[in-house]
Parts: structure tokens; sequence; C-alpha cells
């Protein structure tokens, strides 16, 4: 039986009659190939990657594995259409907190057309994006039993100055983060799901020596997805933080060329979070949202799932 995933937090969501992904019970997540060249892109990826021998399983590892294709019935209710059969990444788990965030300052592959490459320009401009190197497009984190997920607005942390941006990277590893709160992250979680041997930074450290030598793809537009139980950092127990990357629209190439544009925002991230964890206690106190207008972030309402 297939359903609307229950935690999905950025892309074309379904419900309400729209085109989205679904999930079922054993752990696959179906995401609809779209119409125009993105899905033909995102399935010659994933058949080029789940065959090419030259990937490292150290590497592989931060993929969701490739199950082929299916046809199943869209969730807008026009009949069957081609999906990608996916691991679903949160399955097994109950309450993750997630973030999605899309790496590089530039989100356009040289091959797009002029008008897509003036939207995402736009776009990269107007975000975090050109200036940091990523941009947060998905995010929810797991507040209590009582108050379900604080799950703000997407148009509120896009467009984030970097200060801000390094907040919410802070919230998102504490145990006082939720819609009414504005006080201080006492990144609590910071050591065990952005640190240590298997934590965030060790895999993205992982990720980027494999990035730094292969020139096989240049992934435009592609999202490290985040995810870590925040109930089992409470219970003192391992959370299970862990990253994959997802959504290969835009792969093309790479033509025997770094993916520097990968690369560079891919740097940019893991800076950020060796920040936090050099300087856990140094809080965002000159980045108050109030003086730089980011207040509707801290005004989203706890979302109870
Ligand atoms: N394999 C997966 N397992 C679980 N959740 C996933 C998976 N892939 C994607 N998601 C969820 O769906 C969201 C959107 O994914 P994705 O970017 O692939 O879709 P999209 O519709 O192409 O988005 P966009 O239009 O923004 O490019 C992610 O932020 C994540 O919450
Ligand atoms: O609507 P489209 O054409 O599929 O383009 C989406 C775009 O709408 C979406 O922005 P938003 O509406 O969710 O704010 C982009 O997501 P980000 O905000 O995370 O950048 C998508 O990336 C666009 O899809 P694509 O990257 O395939 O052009």
């Amino acid at each position: 039986m297939l359903k609307v995933p229950d935690h999905q937090v950025a892309g074309h969501q379904a419900g309400d009659g729209k085109l989205g992904s679904l999930i079922d019970d054993s752990g696959r997540f179906y995401k609809p190939l779209q119409g125009d060249e993105r899905g033909s892109r995102e399935v010659t990826f994933y058949t080029s990657f789940s065959s090419n021998t030259r990937i490292p399983d150290h590497i592989r590892r931060f993929f969701p594995v490739f199950y082929g294709t299916q046809l199943i019935e869209a969730s807008d209710g026009s009949g069957l259409l081609p999906h990608l059969v996916l691991q679903d990444l949160v399955s097994g788990r109950l309450n993750p907190s997630i973030m999605d965030i899309k790496i590089g300052s530039r989100t356009w592959a040289p091959q797009a057309s002029n008008d897509y490459i003036e939207k995402c320009l736009k776009k990269d401009r107007e975000t975090s994006s050109l200036p940091l190197g990523f941009r947060i497009s998905g995010l929810q984190i797991y507040v209590s039993k009582e108050l379900g997920f604080w799950k703000p607005e997407r148009t509120s942390f896009q467009r984030l100055s970097a200060d801000n941006v390094r907040l919410v990277l802070r919230k998102f590893v504490s145990s006082n983060t939720s819609a009414e709160s504005d006080s201080e992250p006492d990144c609590s979680f910071a050591s065990i799901v952005y640190g240590g041997s298997t934590g965030i930074l060790a895999q993205l450290l992982e990720l980027k020596s494999w990035f730094e030598d292969q020139t096989i793809y240049h992934f435009y537009s592609c999202s490290v997805l985040l995810t870590y139980e925040k109930e089992l950092a409470l219970k003192g127990r391992i959370p299970g933080a862990e990253f994959k990357l997802i959504d290969f629209a835009h792969v093309v190439e790479g033509g025997g060329v770094i993916d520097h544009n990968f690369l560079g925002g891919l740097c940019s991230l893991i800076k950020f979070i060796s920040e936090i964890l050099t300087t856990p206690d140094e809080c965002t106190s000159k980045a108050s949202p109030k003086d730089s207008g980011e207040n509707r972030l801290w005004s989203g309402n706890a979302n109870n799932e």
C-alpha cells in the first residue's frame, strides 16, 4: 500500500491532488519521473552509478539504494506513471530531525537552456547559494512528544545570512529548539551528531576526499540530506546521524574535470560544521534575527505529524 511520506522536507510533495513522491511499508521511496529531461537524467544517473565499478563502497553508502523504475499510480490521480524506486532514507526512523542542504553556488549545468539558467541564477543570487556555496532547502527538527516537529516555512530559511545559517545548523543539534523559543541554541547534541569518528563531519570529510579526485560526474543542484533521532540522543544513545546525497535530476558527465562547484560548496558546509564543533559555546549573538529581518524563521509553528 503506497502512502504520502510523513517526513518529506522539500521538493514536490504529494497530497491535495498534487504529484509527488510516495512510500511503501517495506522501506522504498517512489519518486515520479518528471516528464522533461530531469526525469530521464535522474534515471540515467542512477543506472550509471549503480553499475559503475569505479565507485568505492565507502562512497556508494552515501547514496540511496536504487531498485530501478516502476510504473505505479501517480499521487495526483493522473494514472500510471514511471517512478524511480529508491531506498526510503527515513524508513525505520520514528521522529527524525532532517535537513536538506542543496550544495553548490551554481545549481544549473552548463548545458541548460538560457531560461533555466536565468531562473536558477536569480534564486542562487537571492539565497545563500552564491555567497556560501549551499542553501538550506528543507528542514524539520523534532521538538518533543507534545509539540511534535518544528518545520518552519521553506521560504524562511532559504535566504539566510551566513550568521543565521550558522544559527540554524546549531539549532539542528540543540535540545532547546522549538517554534516558541528564541533562546540561544545549547548545541547539546553537536558532539554526537556532527562530531566523533562516525559523525556527520567525519562522513562529509570522507565524501570530500572522493570529490577531490572524482571527475566522472558533476552534481548540480544535488542535496545532502542530514538525519538523526533526537529522542535517542536525549536518552544518551547513539542518534544514528548520517547523510545521503539525493536529487540527481541535474547531474551531468564530469568529462575528466573536478566538480569544483560541488566541492566548493561541500568545503564551505564542512567549515560551518567544524566551527560549531570547535566553538560550541559561541552562539550567534551578533546574528539576532531581529537585526537581520529574518524573524519569520523563528515564528514558524511546530507541526505535530
Ligand atoms: N530516498 C529518499 N528517501 C526518503 N526521503 C527522500 C528521498 N529522496 C528524497 N526525499 C525527500 O524528498 C525531498 C525532495 O527530494 P528531491 O529533491 O529528490 O525531490 P524533487 O521533487 O526533485 O525536489 P526539487 O524539485 O526541489 O529538486 C527531500 O528533501 C527529502 O525530504
Ligand atoms: O517548480 P520546478 O520547475 O520543478 O522547479 C523547482 C522549484 O520550484 C523549487 O523551488 P521551491 O518552489 O521549492 O522554492 C526548487 O527547489 P529549491 O527551493 O530547493 O531550490 C527546485 O530545485 C526546482 O526544481 P529543479 O531544480 O528541478 O529546477
